[in-house]
């Protein structure tokens, strides 16, 4: 079975169970996949045609089920993946006027990957992107590229190569209108710029938007439509500054979750990194999380053993006083509790078991907001 297929299988399962929200996306990735225009014009139109029928949620999953028939018959070309499209080494920055320095940071990225880099304010995460875009020079290290074909000049390497910073620039006109644009500026006839653009806006949730102009979307849908613009150059490395800024944590979940199925495509996979304060919802969906500290890197993997050894790093956020907690975790091997900004950070020997931790705050009766372990989570270099 092709990946394409199980994508498709994947979908008609969404429908099965009636989870129509995340299995429409999902659908509308698989005919993106197909770069078909008669099968981007159904999924335009079924687009539509939900929006006007919100709650006629059985005919949705009849027409979404035809629709994923007519793909699942479609060949779509794979696009392999095997080799790294961005390859960094020993990467070394330091400003003139500031002490601040980077590096030596190295990264190697396959396309269809995602990588997390997340870190304090002033740690180099800009910095870092800001020279994997090739916008900012370095002192010392290489970069190198492995594009799909050779990139001829700058304007096709930025294409291929894209990075959002922080804060866009405002526009003029409509959404719809300057997402055609874009693709105008590629020489697409204006018929297959009307139906990939529509198809963009329907797969980035921008359906109610398409009309409004920048001054009348909120800070999420300027990030989206910032996405879309990109998307349809079609780039094969992403670079993204904060993407999360300004989102409430429902759009955060959305967007990530949006972002990782779109660099998975099975036709024309991404690779992406993005920067992010957002430790939990990046770890989440990221293959690889890069932690910036003073400009020096750590590998969330490797670091785990040199500074931690498999220690049981547990995080509570309880009322209880740290007596009552050191006396409730006396039978078990506590070396270290820490309090931290309103929450207590709790190391254990290697024999310590979660499930052990749970149990016993769970026997008495003490008031306990959350409990997470951290043991694998770059949340512990934070803390610590
Ligand atoms: N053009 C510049 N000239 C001198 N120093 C700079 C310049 N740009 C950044 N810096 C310094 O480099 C350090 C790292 O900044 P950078 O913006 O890369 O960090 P960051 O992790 O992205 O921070 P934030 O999360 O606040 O955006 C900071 O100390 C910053 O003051």
């Amino acid at each position: 079975m092709t990946r394409h297929q199980q994508r498709v299988n994947e979908v008609f399962r969404f429908f099965d169970n009636r989870d129509t929200e995340l299995g429409f996306r999902k659908l509308l990735d698989c005919a993106m996949d197909t770069q078909k225009m008669s099968i981007y014009q159904k999924a335009i139109e079924l687009t539509d045609w939900r929006e006007k029928n919100p709650t006629n949620i059985d005919t949705l999953i009849e027409k979404a089920k035809s629709l994923l028939d007519e793909i699942a018959s479609i060949q779509v070309e794979e696009l392999s993946s095997d080799n790294s499209v961005l390859e960094a080494k020993n990467i070394k920055k330091s400003y003139g006027s500031n002490r601040f320095s980077l590096g030596p940071v190295s990264v190697q990225i396959r396309k269809g990957q995602v990588y997390g880099l997340v870190g304090e304010n002033g740690n180099g995460k800009t910095t870092l992107l800001r020279i994997l875009a090739k916008e900012l020079s370095y002192n010392d290290g290489s970069l190198s590229f492995n594009f799909k074909d050779k990139t001829t000049n700058d304007f096709d390497l930025r294409t291929k190569l894209i990075y959002i910073p922080q804060r866009t620039e405002k526009w003029y006109g409509s959404l719809k209108d300057n997402l055609k644009f874009v693709l105008s500026n590629y020489g697409i006839n204006p018929e297959e710029n009307e139906t990939r653009t529509l198809m963009m806006i329907a797969r980035l949730g921008l359906w109610n938007y398409k009309h409004l102009k920048w001054s009348e979307l909120s800070s999420g849908y300027k990030m989206r439509f910032e996405l879309a613009r990109t998307l349809l150059r079609q780039p094969e490395i992403l670079l993204l500054d904060e993407p999360l800024a300004n989102l409430d944590v429902l759009a955060q979940q959305v967007i990530l979750e949006d972002l990782k199925a779109i660099c998975n495509s099975v036709n024309n996979p991404i690779a992406l990194i993005l920067s992010s304060q957002q430790l939990y919802e990046v770890e989440k969906i990221s293959d690889k999380v890069i932690f910036l500290k003073n400009g020096q890197y750590k590998d969330n993997h490797q670091t785990s053993t040199e500074e931690f050894g498999d220690q049981l790093i547990i995080e509570i956020d309880s009322s209880a006083s740290r007596e009552e907690l050191l006396s409730l975790f006396g039978a078990l091997d506590l070396h270290q509790l820490k309090y931290n900004g309103g929450i207590y950070i709790a190391n254990f020997g290697i024999e310590t078991k979660f499930s052990q931790v749970l149990s016993v705050l769970g026997n008495v009766d003490i008031e306990v907001v959350y409990v997470r372990n951290i043991s694998k989570s770059t949340r512990r270099f934070f803390v610590n």
